[in-house]
């Protein structure tokens, strides 16, 4: 039987912080099996924040230092939590934070360096799960879909809301997943220019009224057109959507409202293109799942055909760590990780480069 104690790390687009998980994953039987033991939120400081929003368009210079200087911190942070907890850690697996993102140009780049990551915290890391795919032709993203397939078979679909809204199910015997649309991107967006973090339970974003025409213009967004495999991300957003929120007259409230809507339809359509018509689960997590307004509306858009489950707040905020931690594992077992079925890519792969630590 194998067993690890692997420490996830994970650093999405919502650019809220740091999610660590220390993720004890077994196979029995044939599945993999897992448990969170210990998790950690470390919220990034504004000039971090800053940094790593702003590292598109560093220098290269300053965008080496910027993936160094992100690799220590991450060394930093999983040596004080693997400390506080008094953990038993194998290894650590890392997704870093995307800086870029360019997948038909052959392009994808997280920050943090795993070398300087291992010697910082004294443990083996697993990181760069993203590159070996592109380099084989597919999206590089999303990732999580393999954890779909291994860790939550038991649902039809699942949905993650974090900055951007993806979804994976298994279509023919193979597993599907794509990059829906926006999810908390815009809307941090703009309760950022209102001086607030985000809109907690959507309080604000209920109380708005729905723009016909800001809605209309989102739903003919080219992306929607697209078909999958399929990827999105900051570029996208700041190119397409921002000049949306800024050209528009209206109130912040009626923003966050149209907004949701917009995501509320966009998730609803990739759902009924896929669902046949019989009942079917599907598990939503991400930040997005702990927004009241979101999931009233996301259950008012889907019907009730679709029967929607959030699960506990400790795996909606951490379900990206522990799908790391399990790739990590992947990766050291030499088994695949990444599949061509969600990415588009020529073939399977077992992605991630693996550094030991250097401790002298
Ligand atoms: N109680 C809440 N009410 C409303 N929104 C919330 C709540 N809690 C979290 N969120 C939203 O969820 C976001 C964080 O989501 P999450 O951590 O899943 O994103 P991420 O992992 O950065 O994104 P991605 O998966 O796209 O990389 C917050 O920025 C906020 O917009
Ligand atoms: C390139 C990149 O970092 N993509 C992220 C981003 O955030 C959400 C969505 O866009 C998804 O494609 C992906 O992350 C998740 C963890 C994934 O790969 O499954």
């Amino acid at each position: 039987m194998s067993s690890y104690n692997v420490l996830g790390l994970m650093s999405g687009t919502s650019l809220d912080g740091l999610d660590m998980a220390l993720c004890h994953i077994w196979q029995e039987n044939g599945h993999w099996n897992y448990s969170i033991k210990h998790t950690k939120d470390v919220s990034y400081t504004d000039k971090m924040r800053e940094r790593l929003k702003n590292a598109i368009y560093l220098s290269e210079k300053d965008h080496t230092q910027l993936h160094r200087d992100y690799g220590i911190w991450l060394g930093e942070q999983a040596k004080t939590f693997i400390k506080e907890i008094d953990g038993d850690v194998d290894f650590i697996a890392s997704h870093g934070h995307t800086s870029h993102h360019r997948p038909h140009d052959g392009i994808t780049f997280q920050l943090g360096d795993g070398q300087l990551l291992a010697n910082t915290s004294g443990k083996k890391v697993v990181c760069d799960f993203r590159a070996k795919d592109v380099s084989l032709k597919g999206q590089g993203a999303p990732l999580v879909p393999i954890g779909d397939k291994l860790l939550f078979h038991e649902y039809d679909f699942c949905l993650n809301l974090g900055g951007i809204s993806n979804i994976s199910f298994d279509k023919n015997g193979e597993r599907i997943a794509y990059d829906i649309g926006l999810a908390n991107m815009p809307l941090n967006y703009i309760t950022h220019k209102m001086g607030l973090g985000y809109d907690e339970n959507g309080k604000l974003a209920r109380y708005g009224k729905l723009d016909h025409d800001l809605l209309k213009k989102l739903n003919s967004l080219e992306y929607y057109q697209l078909p999958y495999p399929k990827s999105t991300g900051y570029e996208w957003f700041t190119s397409k959507i921002v000049p949306l929120i800024e050209a528009s007259k209206i109130s912040n409230e009626d923003l966050l409202h149209t907004f949701i809507h917009h995501n509320c339809e966009q998730i609803a359509f990739a759902v009924h293109k896929h669902q046949g018509k019989s009942k079917r689960k599907l598990l939503a997590t991400g930040g997005g799942a702990l927004n009241q307004f979101f999931m009233d509306t996301l259950r008012e858009k889907l019907g009730p055909n679709i029967e929607v489950f959030i699960p506990s707040k400790t795996l909606i905020a951490y379900k990206e760590a522990l799908v790391f931690a399990l790739m990590g594992v992947l990766r050291l077992e030499g088994k695949t990780n990444v599949l061509r079925s969600v990415t588009g890519a020529t073939s399977d792969s077992c992605s991630g480069e693996v550094f030991l630590p250097n401790l002298d």
